[in-house]
């Protein structure tokens, strides 16, 4: 393939764009800037992390330019989202992990997107916003861990095979915190924000309280996210409260990435029969109704629940599991859609 002359650079430049732009289901028009030909080089800057897709894209560059020979690069610079708040130093997104009904795999899926984003290539901190019941500090298997200070103004978050945490649970026993009214909730929430001394990070996923009401409306408001994830199941009680979780964040006028439903069936590890326990096509139909993508589909699985209550989630204890890799397509997706809002063309 020859590059001396600027028709065959651009039409060398418009294939490898096209090529990307299918690869990620894109329009052109918001591809073309993440591409750079020179003299037989190929740099290409991708705004989200999804790093076990570059050697695939590699491939289909080659391909779709007819050039055994370019030198294929990819990098990714993860962009930061506007905020309506003030953002945390070295935080360039926050993503809220919410449910409008409690128990249906809010902290699960938190951490095991916290990990699987790690996985894409981002740096990952999880801060549990659950006030009342954190849970975050023994599904990342350091409960009685303590938080010091190296400067004596702030604190260092907890790190947990390579991702760091804050937690209220680090701090106080769980029984206190359950007891507090909505002021000093709000307050601890503050200072778990603001007096972390949080690294750089691509991503801070927050695992919030579960609910609709005042103090989580507060909560929302108190952090500066950059979108929220919805975590149902699919029975029709979940999804009434997921649609609460919507209008809520719709509210605040914090864009909404999608929808996760967690628990959509349950596959027998003895016979692999699969059982559809929470009814079925709930998340669909709430995707369709609410223009909303999907992000994700997990089933009900022993393998999930048993590493998340062991302190060591799925994405870190077996990464080769089918699972991690569909919490890994999970994280590619939020990632991608936080871009795609944080540049208001989705
Ligand atoms: N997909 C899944 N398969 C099997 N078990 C799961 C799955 N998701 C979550 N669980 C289990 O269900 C229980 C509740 O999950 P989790 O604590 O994540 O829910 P939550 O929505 O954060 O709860 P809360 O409302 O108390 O904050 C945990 O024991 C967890 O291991």
């Amino acid at each position: 393939m020859l590059f001396g002359s600027k028709n065959n650079k651009n039409i060398e430049q418009l294939s490898i764009v096209e090529c990307i732009s299918r690869f990620f289901e894109l329009p052109i028009v918001s591809v073309e800037s993440w591409v750079e030909v020179k003299k037989g080089t190929v740099k290409v800057t991708l705004p989200f992390a999804s790093k076990s897709l570059h050697e695939e894209l590699i491939k289909q560059i080659i391909i779709s330019a007819e050039d055994t020979k370019l030198d294929i690069s990819i990098d990714t610079q993860i962009v930061s989202a506007p905020t309506k708040i003030a953002k945390i130093p070295k935080v360039k997104n926050v993503i809220a992990v919410a449910s409008g009904k409690g128990g249906v795999g809010k902290s699960t899926t938190s951490v095991n997107l916290a990990y699987a984003l790690m996985a894409e290539g981002a740096k990952v901190g999880i801060l549990d916003a659950d006030i009342y019941g954190p849970s975050i500090p023994i599904m990342l298997g350091n409960p009685t861990a303590k938080p010091s200070s190296k400067d004596n103004k702030k604190v260092e978050p907890i790190s947990a095979h390579g991702v760091v945490a804050s937690s209220i649970g680090y701090f106080v026993p769980a029984e206190d915190a359950t007891v507090w009214r909505g002021p000093m909730a709000s307050k601890a929430l503050h200072q778990l924000i603001n007096e972390t001394a949080w690294p750089e990070l691509d991503y801070l996923i927050v695992d919030m309280p579960p609910g609709t009401g005042d103090i989580q409306l507060t909560m929302a408001q108190q952090v500066p996210l950059s979108g929220a994830v919805v975590v149902t199941t699919p029975q029709d009680l979940a999804l009434a409260d997921a649609i609460k979780g919507i209008a809520m964040f719709n509210k605040v006028n914090i864009p909404v990435l999608g929808l996760v439903e967690n628990m959509s069936y349950h596959l027998c590890s003895q016979c692999g029969h699969k059982e559809a326990i929470f009814s079925e096509q709930g998340g669909d139909k709430l995707s369709e109704k609410y223009n909303l993508p999907l992000l994700g589909k997990l089933p009900l699985n022993i393998d999930i629940r048993q590493h998340a209550d062991s302190g060591k989630p799925l994405q870190v204890s077996n990464p080769e599991h089918a699972l991690s890799e569909v919490y890994r397509q999970l994280a590619r997706q939020t990632s991608k859609y936080c871009y795609l809002k944080s540049v208001q063309i989705a």
